[in-house]
């Protein structure tokens, strides 16, 4: 992939794009199978999706002016384009319909005056003071999210200071409407901190509909994606993960299972199955609310529909003992008894301590650990040794960059104790 931003040193965010794919691919299969180190594990080849054109979301920061926004980064404090608005628009991870979106966007901002917020120079009253307050900074534009269904529907927020610009946005949402009838969800996420934290806890959605279908795979699960909840960067590799989880799960044949971190029940509902109880837990209420939309859509499929090669009937017998809950997935450790298998796909900090060790000290008789981190993953492998990891994959959810995904299924191989 050729990158004009990459080669003018303005974005180093894609470090990988002088190495060809297939050694990109594998040098991550050597990094991973280096750092788990276990010569029992048996390695399927590697999943793959295109190599260019696959994120689907966009977070783009706002800087610029009002009559010119500029939708991007931000150049990075030690080099040349410091604090400088760099244009990503063109960026060659995102596809086609994520890239036309931009100059549209571009043109609401000015329409409704959102003023980019500068996140660099204070006011020159704030100077003046050693700390200066939030209200210091100019602007309210902080970001603009723009997620892409694989059915070219789009979720767009937008992340203000405060919520002064609301009433402007909803005056100018028809327009946005017309002109991108693509877009499903419009919402406002108010962020006041002047702080790296992307998002605020307040979310105000402007449209009707309130969740971004994100269909999975072509005759695959439409998951729900409310704002403020997680979906896989990689629409084509996430359905690849699912298939491989389900495939496993569906081998081991559990009659109970959690799933820890669940986001909006990616694994949960592409693991269930008729007589299988499958419970999962997510610390966002917003992507709880969004699995559970999936799941009564699943068990309520009209009559003659087709999901993942099942029918309605399946699927209503598949999602009856499925339960979605809203909490600490460390939690578990307290709480509650462990299922037969348990799924975790933990952020890049991995499960950590007390979670390995309710793992390591409970019935579960497999884990299935999908890791963004193979580091944080290594260290809680090391965590609990009665659970072998016995198959893996990695899924390579982030070409161009050294990140990727690994599944890892582990089978308990002595009684905890
Ligand atoms: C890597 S994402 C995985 C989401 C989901 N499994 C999927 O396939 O899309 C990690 C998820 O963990 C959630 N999370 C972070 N900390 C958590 C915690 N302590 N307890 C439960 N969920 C947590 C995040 O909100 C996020 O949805």
């Amino acid at each position: 992939m050729q990158c004009p931003h990459f080669d003018a040193g303005r974005c180093h965010s894609c470090t990988l794009l002088a190495t060809p794919y297939p050694t990109q691919v594998r040098e991550k299969q050597e990094h991973v199978a280096a750092l788990l180190a276990d010569d029992r594990i048996a390695w399927l080849p590697p999943a793959t999706g295109p190599e260019a054109g696959f994120r689907n979301k966009a977070k783009m920061v706002v800087s610029g002016t009002l009559e010119e926004p500029v939708l991007g980064i931000l150049g990075s404090a030690a080099g040349p384009f410091s604090g400088q608005g760099i244009d990503l628009t063109d960026c060659g991870l995102y596809p086609g319909a994520l890239q036309e979106s931009f100059p549209v966007l571009a043109e609401l901002i000015t329409r409704a005056r959102l003023q980019p917020y500068d996140a660099t120079s204070p006011s020159r009253g704030a100077r003046r003071r050693e700390t200066p307050r939030e209200s210091a900074w100019r602007g309210e534009l902080k970001h603009v999210l723009v997620t892409l269904s694989a059915d070219g529907e789009l979720m767009v927020r937008f992340v203000l200071r405060s919520q002064e610009p609301v009433a402007r946005l909803r005056k100018h949402l028809s327009w946005l409407l017309a002109a991108l009838p693509q877009v499903a969800v419009v919402s406002v996420n108010v962020q006041p901190a002047h702080a790296a934290v992307l998002e605020g806890e307040q979310e105000i959605v402007l449209t009707d509909r309130h969740a971004l279908p994100m269909r999975v795979g072509a005759d695959g699960i439409t998951l729900h994606l409310r704002p403020q909840s997680f979906f896989q960067t990689n629409t084509a590799v996430a359905s690849a993960l699912y298939a491989q989880a389900r495939a496993w799960v569906d081998e081991v044949g559990p009659a109970s299972l959690f799933d820890l971190y669940c986001g909006v029940g990616g694994f949960a509902l592409h693991c269930a199955a008729p007589g299988r109880t499958v419970t999962g837990i997510e610390i966002s209420a917003e992507a709880i609310a969004s699995a559970t939309t999936t799941r009564d859509e699943l068990a309520a499929l009209p009559a003659g529909a087709v999901v993942a090669g099942h029918d309605a009937t399946w699927w209503a017998g598949a999602v009856r003992d499925v339960r979605f809950a809203a909490g600490d997935a460390t939690a578990v450790a307290r709480d509650d008894g462990a299922p037969e298998l348990v799924i975790v796909n933990p952020p890049r900090r991995g499960i950590g301590a007390d979670l390995s060790r309710w793992l390591e000290d409970s019935d579960a008789t497999h884990v299935l650990y999908s890791s963004c981190n193979a580091v944080t993953l290594a260290e809680d492998l090391a965590r609990m040794p009665s659970l072998r990891p016995t198959r893996a994959r990695l899924l390579d959810m982030f070409p161009q960059t050294s990140h990727y995904e690994v599944l890892v299924l582990l089978e308990r191989t002595a009684t905890a104790g």
